[in-house]
C-alpha cells in the first residue's frame, strides 16, 4: 500500500477551504493534517508532517504561503486567484532551486470548467469575434475571475497562432467599463450577484451564427474531483503546471 498524503489545508476556514477539508478527510488515501486560517504560524505545517499543501487563501498571501511551501520541500495545490505573469515568473524560478517540488495552480479546478476552457480555445479560431462573461457570488473579492483571465489566455493564444485578427469593434465612445475588461485582447464581463456560485460564458460570434459555451459550478463540491486529483498527482509533475488541463488528457 502506497503512503497516506498528509495534506495541511491554508484557507480552511473559507469556503472553499471548507469544503477542500470535508472532501481530504473522506479520502481514503490521505490524512488531513492541518488546518490553518488567517493568524496561524506556517511552522504548524511542518510541525504536522505535512508533505502536500492545498492553498485556498487569499491573492495577498497565496503567494507567501506557496513559497513556504517549496522552500520547505512540500508539493503545492494552488486554487488561490491572483498568480499573473510575474508571480508565476518567481515561483518558477524559486522551483529551479527546488527540483524536486510540484507545484500546480489551478485557476478552476471543476472539470467542466476546464473543458471549457479548452473548447473555447479551440472554437475561437474559427470564429471573427469572441467576449467573456463571468458570473459571481457577490463576496468574491477579485475581477476579473481568475478563470475568465485563464480562458482569456488561452483563447487569443489560440487565435494568434492561427493568424485570426482581433475581433471587430467600432466604439468609439463609452462609459468607462462599459465594454469590460482586456485580457490579452479579448474583453471580459464580470456580474457579481447574489445566489450565484461560478458561471461563465464564452461567446463566439460569426456572419449569422454565435456559439454560446457555458459553464455553471451551483456547488463548491464541484471543485473537490479537481482538488484530490492535484493532490494525488502533484508530485509527480515537478515544477509549476499552470491550469488542471496539465493533468487532463484532452486529446490537443
Ligand atoms: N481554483 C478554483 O477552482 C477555485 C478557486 N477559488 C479561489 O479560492 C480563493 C478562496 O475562495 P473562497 O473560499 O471563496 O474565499 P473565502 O474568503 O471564503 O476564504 C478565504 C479564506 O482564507 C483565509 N485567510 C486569510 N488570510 C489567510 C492567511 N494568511 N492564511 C490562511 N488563510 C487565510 C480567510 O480568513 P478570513 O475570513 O479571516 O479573512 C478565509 O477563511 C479565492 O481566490 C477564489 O477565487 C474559489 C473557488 C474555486
Ligand atoms: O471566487 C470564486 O468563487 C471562484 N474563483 C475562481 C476564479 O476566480 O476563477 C474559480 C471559480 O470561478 C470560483
Amino acid at each position: 500500500m502506497s503512503a497516506q498524503i498528509k495534506v495541511a489545508v491554508l484557507g480552511a476556514a473559507g469556503r472553499m477551504g471548507a469544503e477542500a477539508v470535508k472532501a481530504v478527510s473522506e479520502a481514503s488515501d490521505m490524512e488531513l493534517v492541518a488546518s490553518l486560517g488567517r493568524g496561524d504560524e506556517l511552522s504548524q505545517i511542518l510541525e504536522a508532517g505535512a508533505t502536500h499543501v492545498v492553498d485556498l487563501s487569499v491573492p495577498a498571501v497565496t503567494e507567501a504561503n506557496v513559497r513556504f511551501a517549496v522552500e520547505n520541500g512540500l508539493h503545492a495545490v494552488v486554487g488561490t486567484t491572483g498568480w499573473d505573469d510575474d508571480r508565476r515568473a518567481e515561483l518558477e524560478s524559486l522551483l529551479n532551486e527546488h527540483s524536486e517540488v510540484g507545484v500546480l495552480i489551478a485557476p478552476n479546478f471543476a472539470l467542466g470548467s476546464v473543458l471549457t476552457s479548452a473548447f473555447a480555445a479551440t472554437a475561437a479560431k474559427y470564429f471573427e469575434s469572441v467576449e467573456i462573461i463571468e458570473l459571481h457570488h457577490p463576496n468574491k473579492v477579485d475581477a476579473p475571475s481568475g478563470t475568465a483571465v485563464r480562458t482569456a489566455e488561452l483563447v487569443a493564444k489560440s487565435r494568434e497562432e492561427a493568424g485570426v485578427p482581433a475581433s471587430p469593434d467600432a466604439t468609439e465612445t463609452q462609459l468607462d467599463g462599459a465594454r469590460g475588461s482586456v485580457v490579452d485582447g479579448v474583453h471580459v464581463h464580470s456580474v457579481r450577484l447574489r445566489g450565484l456560485v461560478a458561471h461563465q460564458e464564452v461567446l463566439l460570434g460569426g456572419p449569422g451564427e454565435q456559439l454560446t459555451l457555458r459553464h455553471d459550478s451551483f456547488d463548491r463540491a464541484s471543485f473537490m474531483p479537481g482538488v484530490l486529483l492535484g493532490l494525488r498527482t502533484v508530485a509527480t509533475r515537478p515544477g509549476l503546471t499552470y491550469g488542471l488541463d496539465g493533468y487532463l488528457e484532452l486529446g490537443q
